[in-house]
């Protein structure tokens, strides 16, 4: 069952440039010179229910605008889209209870509150059933391990636990959807691995469609198995992960310990050197090239220990945005 299509989907923004000083701002008053912008090119997708799918993009691509528009928060300019069988710019009471957003950057929980007293806002805005409620907020808690900060007013918790109450908050009334805008924005190793593990518990569990947008390779990698890439607004790459280095043509790190002192002469002939030291370095080769590489390096040099490792995602999806570049 498909709970998001997308359908040629455009946002164009109208707005007007406006020169310093007071005589321009009396100036635009009368004679506005407007300009547009397209943000979100003609894309189209659809998720299935269950799948945790990361929607990526460098800066300004235009990934929270169509995740607004997804959401309901923006009219689109032109393209169709169907949510959980739902229009969602129409903002149909029904829709606003199937899903929920979550934005690393904006607090949605009250400061000045104790977590618990805005889940009982939600509660009554959601009208969820008492005892259900109690159950969620005593469950989630507890996966989240914050159930001992429920009293505690928002704005004296760190940024990691608000995070997590935040999480509470957008679960609460069960959603089948979220959308989630760089959730581990600005937390600790140990916060994000938290926050991770709970998200792919629920993703199994519930049968949660999880929409993720992060720059953040390891929220990515530890939820997602499927990435939607746009650049300029532009829809350049659908598919699961681990076809994103094939389509590249996939590299592999070889990182080299030796006994004796390397030539980096020796190691620039079989690949491209990113790292070395007298003992230790590290080249990057074509995988296709990995075994006649390996057997070469054994024979030139003294290795005492050596790793070949997969190339990090965040380079595939820079060489990915570079080669889209180039088409353009
Ligand atoms: N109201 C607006 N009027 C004009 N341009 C806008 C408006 N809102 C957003 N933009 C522009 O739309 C572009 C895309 O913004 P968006 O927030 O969707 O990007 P993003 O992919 O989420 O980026 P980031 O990774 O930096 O969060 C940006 O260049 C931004 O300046």
């Amino acid at each position: 069952m498909k709970v998001i299509e997308v359908e040629n989907l455009q946002k164009t923004y109208r707005y007007y440039r406006k020169s310093s000083g007071l005589m321009a701002s009396i100036c635009n008053l009368w004679q506005r010179q407007w300009e547009y912008k397209t943000i979100v090119n003609d894309i189209s997708f659809s998720v299935a229910r269950g799948e945790a799918v990361a929607f990526l993009g460098p800066n300004g691509a235009g990934k929270t605008t169509t995740m607004k528009m997804l959401s309901g928060i923006l009219h689109p300019s032109a393209g169709e889209a169907t949510v959980l069988g739902h229009t969602p710019w129409l903002r149909e009471k029904a829709f606003k209870q199937r899903f929920a957003i979550l934005m690393g950057q904006k607090q949605q929980l009250w400061p000045d509150l104790p977590a618990g007293d805005s889940f009982e806002l939600c509660r009554h805005i959601y009208e969820i059933p008492q005892q259900i409620y109690r159950q969620r907020v005593a469950e989630l808690s507890e996966l989240l391990a914050i159930s001992h900060l429920l009293d505690i007013q928002v704005r004296r918790l760190s940024l990691g636990e608000r995070m997590k109450m935040e999480l509470i908050a957008a679960l609460l009334h069960g959603p089948e959807l979220l959308f989630l805008d760089e959730p581990t924005i600005g937390l600790d190793f140990e916060a994000q691995r938290a926050i991770n593990s709970f998200l792919k518990k629920q993703v199994a569990e519930q049968q949660l469609t999880v929409i993720l947008t992060s720059h953040n390779m390891a929220d990515i990698t530890s939820l997602c198995e499927r990435v939607i890439v746009i650049q300029n607004g532009g829809l350049i790459f659908d598919d699961a992960i681990s076809n994103l280095q094939p389509q590249l043509g996939a590299c592999r790190r070889i990182q080299i310990e030796s006994e004796q002192p390397m030539q980096r002469d020796v190691l620039s002939q079989l690949g491209q050197v990113l790292a070395f030291q007298t003992y230790c370095a590290e080249i990057e080769v074509m995988e296709y090239e990995v075994n006649s590489v390996l057997q070469r390096l054994l024979r030139y040099v003294d290795v005492k220990d050596i790793k070949v490792m997969a190339q990090p995602l965040e380079l595939s999806l820079q060489q990915l945005y570079l080669n889209a570049r180039k088409i353009a």
